[in-house]
């Protein structure tokens, strides 16, 4: 490979593919080199659309199999957004081809799978990594060092939240209540996000237990089978810290997540997909109840923080960033197993989540998974 620039395929015309074609381009360490699909007049058009808005010097190469794609030796990266449910047999084509993977999440339909597509790429000498973008934003680790710093005392609740209420042509069409393609439905879809950033509240320390049930069965009309359709799950730690999470593809847009100590509390209200500005905030409430007498009033007191970063689409975001993070790594050759392994974390608490689902919501040992 050429050492300074990670040549990247894309494996399917996935939407999500658009996004992230931008932002190989902003990274100034990688290009996107060929993108592969069922159909290879499918590939061509997708590239089309992307060169109309995002142009690059040089077309991609369209492939009409995702293998013709990895057994090209003009590839160094594959970026994976398949359905989960098929992306097992590509990532370990990927790691025999020698290529590095970037992920999308949920990363499998099992923790087993995870841990066989991880190793593969390990064994390969390739890098294997999921696509959470918020892993890649400062903010995050800014937030994880105040937390840690003892900004808000000492840690008692984490609650995250991720929802959006889609229409009937989601339920019926989207790969996401498909459940063959996307079995965990909106557990695999958005709770991924919400584990993740429970993760980062808790210095990525693992529960002692776990209770988890789907709220909502999704069914398409005329299937027998479903999909959690919204979910709630609670997290419980050795030291009594406790967490929880509801996602949903029933309500409304909302992307919330706080954390509660014994000095104050902290809220981001766009932990995901940053909303639209030039930079991101979060903020430490310590609210003041004041007592005199007859009168009492609760002071809001709430303070602010920022993050020089663009909520997307800009040579310092999130997704920018994930990209830069992953050709670097390509590039230099020094594997990260950190990143490797948060994907298992994750999934590790998924798989208990759905066990827990599957015995009527009753409490895990995290232990017993895995
Ligand atoms: N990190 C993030 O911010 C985001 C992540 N995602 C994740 O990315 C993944 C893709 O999501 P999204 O972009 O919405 O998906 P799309 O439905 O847009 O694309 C999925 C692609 O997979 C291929 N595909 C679909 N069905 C089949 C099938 N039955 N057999 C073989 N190939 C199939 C198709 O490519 P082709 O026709 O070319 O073969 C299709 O374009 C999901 O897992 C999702 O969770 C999604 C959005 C944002
Ligand atoms: O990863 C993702 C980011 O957020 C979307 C919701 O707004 C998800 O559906 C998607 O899969």
């Amino acid at each position: 490979m050429s050492n300074s620039l990670c040549r990247w395929g894309i494996l399917s015309t996935a939407n999500i593919g658009r996004k992230n074609w931008r932002a190989i381009t902003l990274s100034g360490n990688g290009v996107v080199q060929a993108v592969s699909s069922r159909s290879e007049a499918k590939a061509k058009t997708y590239i089309d659309e992307c060169m109309a808005e995002v142009p690059l010097p040089v077309a991609p190469q369209a492939f009409g199999s995702h293998q013709e794609l990895l057994e090209s030796d003009q590839i160094d990266a594959v970026y994976i957004p398949l359905p989960t449910g098929l992306r097992k047999e590509w990532v370990l084509a990927a790691a025999k081809a020698g290529k590095h993977v970037l992920i999308e999440k949920p990363v499998a339909d099992t923790l087993q799978d995870a841990i066989e597509m991880r190793d593969a790429c390990k064994q390969a000498g390739v890098q294997f990594m999921d696509g959470v973008m918020f892993d890649h934003s400062k903010r995050i680790s800014e937030v994880a060092n105040q937390l840690e710093g003892g900004s808000i005392g000492t840690l008692r609740r984490i609650q995250a939240h991720f929802s959006f209420n889609g229409d009937d042509e989601f339920q019926q069409d989207n790969i996401r209540t498909d459940m063959v393609l996307e079995k965990h439905g909106c557990l695999g879809d958005l709770g991924w996000y919400c584990i993740r950033f429970i993760l980062w509240a808790s210095a990525f320390r693992d529960p002692v237990r776990v209770s988890a049930r789907t709220v909502t069965k999704l069914q398409r009309p005329g299937s027998d089978d479903w999909v959690p359709g919204q979910f709630a799950a609670e997290f419980e730690y050795e030291d009594g810290l406790t967490a929880g999470f509801f996602c949903s593809f029933m309500t409304a847009n909302q992307q919330l997540a706080s954390v509660s100590g014994t000095d104050g509390y902290l809220t981001l209200d766009d932990y995901v997909l940053p909303l639209f500005d030039s930079k991101l905030d979060w903020q430490i409430h310590r609210h003041d109840l004041q007592i005199d007498n007859c009168t009492w009033n609760f002071l809001r007191r709430s303070e602010p923080f920022y993050t020089d970063e663009f909520h997307g689409a800009h040579g310092n975001a999130q997704e920018v960033n994930m990209m830069r993070a992953f050709a670097d790594i390509v590039c230099s050759g020094q594997l990260n197993d950190e990143l490797a392994d948060r994907a298992i974390k994750t999934q590790r608490l998924l798989d208990a989540c759905r066990l827990s689902d599957s015995n009527g919501g009753a409490f895990i040992a995290l232990d017993s998974v895995g």
